[in-house]
């Protein structure tokens, strides 16, 4: 028989491996020596009245071994993947794509990003006619509904352009930006440059106005709080043949579904399974491209690349996306707020690559829509017993028998009629999904506000598997967050949606068991849900030890006793795999002394807000909300973030923590180095707080310069700093009578 020439290769990283789990192994022991330590021999020696102490310090103990075990099963054995495009049978033979792309509010939201996303999607390199680029629009927003025309309009040149002269850089705000165009072009290439710039410049002109007047009057349509279903076909390939009939376009689709506040719209999920369901009856290709608004594409060769493994006979039937890593365009060299995310995408998830697959991350993949269909559907239902999962559109469970049988999609999408517009609109409404599994075994689910996590999780419980595509140059560039404040509101909601998932019955180490998820696979999915719980070990061991420093209270063993070995074992043994992991993964020192303190500030505020709104929610004293992440980026806060400077402009309740604790630790370190190690003489015994102590001072450093030496505009207010310094003493004297 004929071998085919591969598409894909995958390679285990083995050293990787075998450090990790030798360390997993080692460090283990150690913790068992530690809680051995804690539970036996220090509980035997304290008096009685010290107890809730004891209790919170074993409590932050146990938590952390726990999170530390469930993280280490991340790089059990991380693979590298190769792809190779160029064995892809030919394009006439490639299956279609529709690229999602979604959008919620005009103004963190602005036009001119979001239109530089579609336009990078309808710029892929893959067949045009194969290609149907859908932008939602959760905002309803008439500005928006007349960018995406202009866009399309700008496309027609756009996009023959990028084809001839093989454009990389398709997103065109980072074309014209660019310092260079990776294109060696001559003459007529520069002429045709300098045309389409100006063009761009006038695109751009024309969104300006557009943004003013809020939109053109000639729309014809009506928005507002509650509002009708808007869909328009905004070109179609037949009529994007400019240029001779040189370059086709892709199709572009503006969906605006429905909205009433009697109706619960399901943020994101809801949205994308509006698209799923428009699509399905426009033109139901069978993969999916999901962008956020803000994540632009940076190489049209990336649906190739995710092809390689769709078409690949020997993993495809399992497999159900292909991730990306999320990659962005404004990153800093010294990245203070770990915007990047390395630790994500750069560690864990090429880790998780040789598990089952990483997990769904909103953004940046090619997923099977077929993945999305639920595993309880098969070839022989018939239409009422469809119904019941998929709603009542006949012509749309037309579109669902053709994709679970297979039977692609390559017409791409036809001239519209009125009535399937109609039926279109019927689709995107908000009472469409009553009666129906949409959200809870259909398409995106809504059990969590951190939709994306959940939905592959419960794919990868059902059996489909995924894979990380992870090519040197970044396939899609977007934008993180560059300051404090929206660093810290968008990691509450993400872990709020976390937590929903850790405290319910889809809880990951016991449903994920319970479907066989393999064990490893489980634990990293259990280790992102329980993320959140470094709240407790971090606020307890940021107080309690200080609080019994001050009182003259051990915690730890003494310097002479050799139990101290073991907890000094365990604090450098964290310290340098963590640093292994950063530097064997292209990071640097600075990198790891930066996503320390991110991860201690965050786990004082983001990850505890987020659990206690998760809990708040469970009692149904809240309700579920998804604020998108401000896209719109304030100048001098970027440049403080680029200067690797801190910028302490946020809401009270994310500040005051944190600086409240670093006060008391200086309070704690202070008086503990001259009333007990100098005058006390008591070092042997206290040493492990006041190093304690230290550690986090060295770690939250710029927090103390914020305070003390700073006075711009992005420093700590000297309210702050007062209302702090009240609180560490109500601390202090809490403390103090706890103690006696
Ligand atoms: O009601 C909504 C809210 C948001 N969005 C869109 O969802 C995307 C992601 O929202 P964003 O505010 O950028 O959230 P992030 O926290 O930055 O997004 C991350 O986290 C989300 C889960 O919380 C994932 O869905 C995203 O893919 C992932 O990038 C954006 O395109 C929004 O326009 C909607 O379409 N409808
Ligand atoms: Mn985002």
């Amino acid at each position: 028989m004929e071998t085919l020439p591969p598409l894909q290769k995958v390679t285990v990283d083995t050293f990787s491996a075998t450090v990790t789990r030798s360390h997993t192994f080692i460090h283990s022991i150690a913790i068992l020596f530690m809680l051995y330590y804690r539970l036996i021999i220090n509980l035997n020696e304290i008096p009685i009245s010290f107890l809730p102490y004891w209790f919170l310090i074993f409590v932050s103990e146990l938590i952390l071994s726990f999170l530390r075990t469930l993280d280490s099963a991340h790089i059990f054995s991380p693979v590298t993947r190769y792809v190779y495009p160029e064995n892809l049978p030919p394009d006439d033979e490639l299956p279609a794509i529709d690229v999602f792309v979604c959008t919620a509010d005009p103004i963190k939201e602005p036009a001119l990003g979001v239109m530089n996303t579609v336009l990078s999607a309808m710029a892929i390199d893959y067949p045009p006619e194969k290609v149907t680029v859908y932008l939602s629009d959760d905002g309803g927003s008439v500005t928006t509904l007349c960018a995406v025309r202009e866009a399309w309009r700008f496309g027609e040149v756009w996009i023959p352009f990028c084809r001839e002269f093989g454009v990389k850089r398709i997103c065109p705000e980072t074309f014209f930006q660019a310092a260079d165009d990776e294109i060696n072009g001559g003459k007529d290439y520069l002429l045709e440059r300098e045309n389409i710039q100006k063009e761009y410049e006038e695109f751009k002109e024309r969104l300006k106005k557009a943004q003013e007047n809020g939109g053109t009057k000639d729309t014809g349509v009506q928005f507002g709080p509650n509002r009708d279903t808007v869909i328009e076909i905004i070109g179609q390939r037949s009529c994007g043949a400019k240029n001779n009939g040189k370059a086709k376009l892709p199709s572009l689709v503006y969906v605006s579904r429905e909205k009433n506040n009697s109706h619960p719209h399901h943020f994101k999920a809801g949205a994308l399974n509006v698209l799923l369901r428009v699509s399905g009856i426009v033109s139901n290709s069978p993969y999916i491209l999901m962008l956020d608004c803000d994540m632009h594409s940076n190489d049209p060769s990336s649906a190739r690349q995710a092809m390689c493994f769709h078409l690949d006979p020997k993993i495809s039937p399992s497999l159900a996306f292909v991730q990306f890593p999320q990659r962005f365009r404004n990153i800093s060299k010294n990245d203070i707020y770990d915007s990047a995310m390395r630790n994500c995408f750069v560690v864990r998830w090429p880790g998780m690559d040789g598990l089952i697959g990483p997990m769904l991350s909103g953004t940046c993949f090619y997923m099977k829509r077929k993945a999305l269909y639920g595993t309880a559907i098969h070839k022989d239902m018939d239409l009422s017993e469809l119904k019941k999962y998929f709603g009542s559109s006949n012509e749309f469970l037309y579109t669902v028998i053709t994709c679970i049988n297979d039977k692609q999609n390559d017409t791409g999408i036809k001239e519209f009629a009125d009535n399937e517009i109609q039926e279109a609109r019927f689709l995107a409404s908000c009472t469409y999904e009553e009666e129906s599994q949409w959200g809870e075994e259909i398409g995106f689910l809504y059990h969590s506000v951190v939709e994306d996590y959940f939905t592959g999780f419960i794919m990868h419980c059902k059996g489909w598997k995924s894979v990380l595509c992870n090519p040197s140059r970044p396939a899609f560039l977007g934008s993180s967050t560059t300051n404090l404040s929206d660093t810290l509101v968008q990691g509450t909601r993400w872990n709020s949606g976390l937590v929903e998932v850790l405290f319910s019955r889809f809880c990951p180490l016991i449903y994920g068991l319970k479907s066989r998820m393999p064990f490893l696979e489980c634990m990293c999915y259990a280790y992102l849900a329980s993320q959140p719980l470094y709240c407790f070990p971090v606020w307890f061991l940021a107080i309690v030890p200080q609080l019994c420093l001050l009182n003259g209270i051990p915690i730890y063993p003494k310097v002479s006793s050799p139990w101290f070995f073991v907890y000094s074992f365990l604090f450098l043994s964290s310290l340098s795999k963590y640093l292994w992991d950063v530097v064997n993964t292209g990071g640097t020192m600075r990198t790891w002394w930066n996503e320390w303190r991110v991860w201690m500030i965050k786990s004082i505020t983001a990850y505890f807000y987020g659990t206690l709104d998760a809990i708040m929610k469970l009692y149904g004293c809240r309700k579920a909300s998804f604020l998108p992440t401000n896209k719109v980026v304030d100048d001098e806060q970027l440049k403080r973030y680029q200067m690797g400077i801190y910028n302490f402009q946020a809401s009270k309740r994310l500040i005051v923590p944190l600086v409240t604790l670093v006060i008391l630790n200086m309070i704690s370190f202070t008086w503990g180095v001259i009333g007990k190690v100098i005058l006390e003489g008591r070092l042997s015994d206290l040493f492990g707080q006041v190093f304690l102590s230290f550690f986090i001072l060295m770690v939250n450093y710029p927090i103390i310069e914020g305070m003390l030496l700073r006075r711009d505009k992005g420093s700590i207010p000297i309210f702050v700093t007062l209302l702090s310094i009240l609180l560490s003493f109500c601390l202090l004297f809490i403390g103090s009578i706890f103690v006696r």
